[in-house]
């Protein structure tokens, strides 16, 4: 089954319709907890110690602020930049719960982050987002845009500053290493160019998955990280150089099955894993937002994925 994407006013819609049996708090939780457990995949403590995380005003600044309590906690080395403090009491009790546990708070963006961070959490906006982008959010984000080619950001929900629809519109957003989609993907993240697509939060019931015409992501309660989207721009540009390939769509088991060498054992694997499919975007998509075609797997489909990094690293 196909993942949905959705748009801003589903997603806002969804949101909602969450809030009737969760609260804001326990949602918060649980994305923040789905953050940590990808983060922790790609960026160990070991690779990856010192993280700046950048807090927006919103519930996306607030899944920044908890995952950063969880981070401090799992061994990282964090510190919060917080420009614009909510005054609620939820964002209150998260920043003294981070003050707790000795997680600096920065008065300013500091200077030097290549040399002090190795990691970024761009935790500024979410599906709320509406641009443009006001002060003094304009100077962080595009500071963050040009750090983003030397020290790796991880995006919650959306990179911040893109269209959450049409993603990054004259390259106004950030461009992450890592996305971290919260209950479904935003429209938008069809166009996302970077490495690591996760999908977290699940929290969707089969009622509300009918209500908005949705599809209910495959993954195993707790899991968070089990359903990886890949972008893979290696793979454009040898589809691009192929020539003019016409918009195809596949799906991984397909693929696979053409494989001479594939075992039924995998063969069997591949079943049981709810493959989706690979899409090349529109024409006219593609020209607006550097779209890169979108390779999606499950995170246990081992062969696809080692195949994925060497086209990566060539
Ligand atoms: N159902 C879900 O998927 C869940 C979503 N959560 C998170 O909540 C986020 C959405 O939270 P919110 O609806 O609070 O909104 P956001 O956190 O996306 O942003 C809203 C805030 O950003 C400001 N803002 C919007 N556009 C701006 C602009 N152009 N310039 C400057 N400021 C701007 C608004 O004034 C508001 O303060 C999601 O993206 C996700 O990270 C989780 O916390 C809980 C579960």
């Amino acid at each position: 089954m196909s993942i949905s994407y959705i748009n801003q006013q589903k997603a806002k819609l969804i949101d909602l319709a969450l809030f009737e049996f969760f609260s804001v708090e326990t949602l918060v939780e649980l994305a923040a907890l789905a953050c940590v457990s990808a983060i922790k995949k790609v960026y160990s403590t070991n690779t990856h110690p010192r993280i700046l995380a950048i807090a927006g005003p919103g519930n996306n600044g607030a899944d920044t602020l908890v995952a950063s309590r969880h981070l401090k906690q799992s061994g990282y080395n964090i510190e919060i930049f917080y420009p614009k403090r909510n005054k609620k009491e939820m964002f209150q009790n998260y920043v003294e719960q981070n003050v707790q546990y000795e997680v600096p708070f920065l008065e300013q963006l500091p200077q030097q982050i290549e040399s002090n961070y190795d990691l970024i959490i761009d935790g500024l906006f979410g599906f709320s987002f509406q641009p443009p982008i006001r002060k003094p959010f304009d100077t962080i984000i595009n500071k963050i845009k040009h750090l983003s080619e030397n020290v790796p950001v991880v995006s919650i929900d959306i990179g911040s500053g893109q269209d959450v629809e049409k993603g990054n519109l004259n390259n106004l957003g950030i461009e992450p290493e890592t996305l971290i989609s919260l209950t479904l993907p935003k429209e938008g993240s069809k166009f996302f160019t970077g490495k690591h697509h996760f999908l977290g939060g699940n929290f969707l019931t089969k009622s509300l998955a009918k209500r908005f015409d949705v599809n209910i992501p495959q993954f195993p309660h707790g899991e968070m990280k089990k359903t990886i989207i890949k972008a893979n721009k290696q793979k454009k540009t040898i589809k691009q150089q192929n020539n003019k390939q016409t918009t195809k769509t596949t799906t991984i088991k397909q693929k696979q099955k053409t494989n001479n060498n594939t075992t039924n054992k995998q063969r069997n694997k591949q079943n049981n894993n709810k493959q989706t499919t690979i899409q090349k975007p529109k024409k006219n998509e593609q020209k607006n937002n550097n779209q890169k075609t979108i390779n999606k797997e499950t995170i246990n489909n081992k062969k696809q994925k080692t195949k994925n990094k060497q086209q990566y690293n060539q």
